[in-house]
Parts: C-alpha cells; sequence; structure tokens
C-alpha cells in the first residue's frame, strides 16, 4: 500500500471532523473521495499532509508512518498536494513558484520538459506574473509544482473547482498520465462524475465518517446508488 489512513480522528479544537476515517490507496492506484460539503474531505487531506493532525489513529505512507511526523518531513518522503486554492505566490513569477516544489525522493523525478509536454501553454507562461493567471493556467502550475517535488502520492483537492469543462478534461487526463506513470492519487471531487470516471475506487464521507467504498466502475453503473450516495 502506497497509503494507509487507519481509523484517525481528526479535530479542529474541541470540534471533531473525523470520526474514525479509514481508506488506503494502492501503488498506481486513482482513489476518490467524494461526498457533500463539509463532510471532512479536505480535513482527511490536511490530516495525511500533517497540517491537521489527527489525534487518535494511524497514517503511513510507503511503509513509514506518518502520523506525527512535521509536515515538511511528510512531503519530503514524496507526497505531492494540489491544494483547493493552489496557493500559487501571486508575487512571484511562475518558474519561481515551480522552483520551489523542487524536491528529491525515493519515486520517479520530472523535468521541467516533461511538464511542457503535459502541458503545453506553461512554457510561455514561465516568466509571467503569477497573480495575472486564469484558473486553468495556476491549475497548471500546481499540478507541475507538485509533480516536480517527486511525489509517489499526489492529493488533489477539487481540482475542477472554478475551471471551465475542457480544462476539467485536461487536468483528469493528467491524473490518467500520473497512473500510467505508477504514481498513486487521491482525488477529493465535487465534480463525482468525472472523478468516478478517472477512478479505481471510490470512498464516500457522511459527517466525518466513510460510508461507502467500492470500485468507481460499480458507482458509475448503478444510478439509483449513486443518486442515493451522491445526488447525482
Ligand atoms: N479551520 C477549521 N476550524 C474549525 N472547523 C473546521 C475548520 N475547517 C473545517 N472545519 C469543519 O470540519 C468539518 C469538515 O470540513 P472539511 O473542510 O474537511 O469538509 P469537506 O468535505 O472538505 O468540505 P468542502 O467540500 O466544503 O471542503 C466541517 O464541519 C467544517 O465546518
Amino acid at each position: 500500500m502506497m497509503l494507509q489512513v487507519d481509523n484517525i480522528q481528526t479535530y479542529y479544537g474541541e470540534t471533531q471532523a473525523l470520526f474514525g476515517t479509514s481508506l488506503s490507496v494502492g501503488e498506481g492506484e486513482v482513489v476518490a473521495l467524494l461526498g457533500a460539503n463539509g463532510v471532512g474531505k479536505t480535513t482527511t487531506i490536511r490530516s495525511i499532509l500533517g497540517l491537521t493532525p489527527p489525534q487518535t489513529g494511524r497514517i503511513a505512507f510507503d511503509g513509514t508512518d506518518i502520523s506525527s511526523m512535521q509536515t515538511h518531513d511528510i512531503v519530503n518522503l514524496g507526497i505531492g498536494w494540489v491544494p483547493d486554492d493552489r496557493r500559487i505566490f501571486p508575487t512571484l513569477k511562475v518558474d519561481q513558484n515551480l522552483a520551489i516544489g523542487r524536491r528529491k525522493s525515493r519515486f520517479r523525478s520530472w523535468s521541467l520538459d516533461e511538464m511542457f509536454e503535459i502541458f503545453s501553454a506553461l512554457e510561455h507562461l514561465m516568466h509571467r506574473d503569477s497573480e495575472n493567471l486564469s484558473g486553468g493556467e495556476m491549475q497548471m502550475v500546481a499540478i507541475s509544482r507538485a509533480l516536480l517535488g517527486s511525489p509517489g502520492l499526489v492529493l488533489f483537492d477539487e481540482p475542477s473547482q472554478g475551471l471551465a469543462p475542457k480544462i476539467v478534461q485536461d487536468v483528469m487526463k493528467t491524473i490518467r498520465r500520473l497512473k500510467a506513470e505508477g504514481i498513486s492519487v487521491l482525488v477529493v471531487e465535487q465534480n463525482a462524475l468525472a472523478a468516478l470516471e478517472v477512478s479505481d475506487r471510490v470512498y464516500v464521507m457522511a459527517h466525518g465518517r466513510i460510508v461507502h467504498e467500492g470500485p468507481a466502475q460499480d458507482l458509475l453503473n448503478d444510478d439509483v446508488l449513486r443518486e442515493r450516495l451522491l445526488g447525482v
């Protein structure tokens, strides 16, 4: 297993957000984490990254217990993050934003030329100010920054949020590409159908708990169950 989240409970102060969440992501597997607003999907990602560490339970990445490690040490092991707000530094040029992500790990490293091959527009953005980028361009930079960190696992938090349908398809194509390279992906999405189409397995959360787990294809095929769990 690339990622194993075991029965974690995570709090914001006194407020409990996760009530014993468990999930796993295999090597080269794409896993979707779906559910309504506020059920704990982002908190699950924050727990994995050590941004909001779980109070109980265990998280293992690539065989290492990361439950109580610092975020920078967790990221250095090879976890990439594409945050929902992208977190591109507006005062830096695009190439400077990308340089921030550069790291070596035991996993495959990526060159800038490979980034330009995946995102053909990126090469022409390198010397632009980041504050003037469109939503789709920012997402390109955010995904490239994550890949330049040599991840074995990439955590995508609502990657399609605010993007035009064509760009959403580009993002989903990139997730397929990562899978083809043997990289594991955990993707949190409101756009359940787009996520299910690129995922091997799916977890659905409600009220800080996993309430459904299974092959993504099963949920795509089962209109009744999908409507009940996801409303689509
Ligand atoms: N910084 C915070 N302080 C206090 N409570 C928080 C904080 N962030 C999230 N919560 C609460 O934790 C619960 C889970 O939120 P979380 O953001 O993980 O849900 P989500 O499924 O990712 O939803 P969304 O799709 O809206 O991001 C919610 O009840 C939310 O109000």
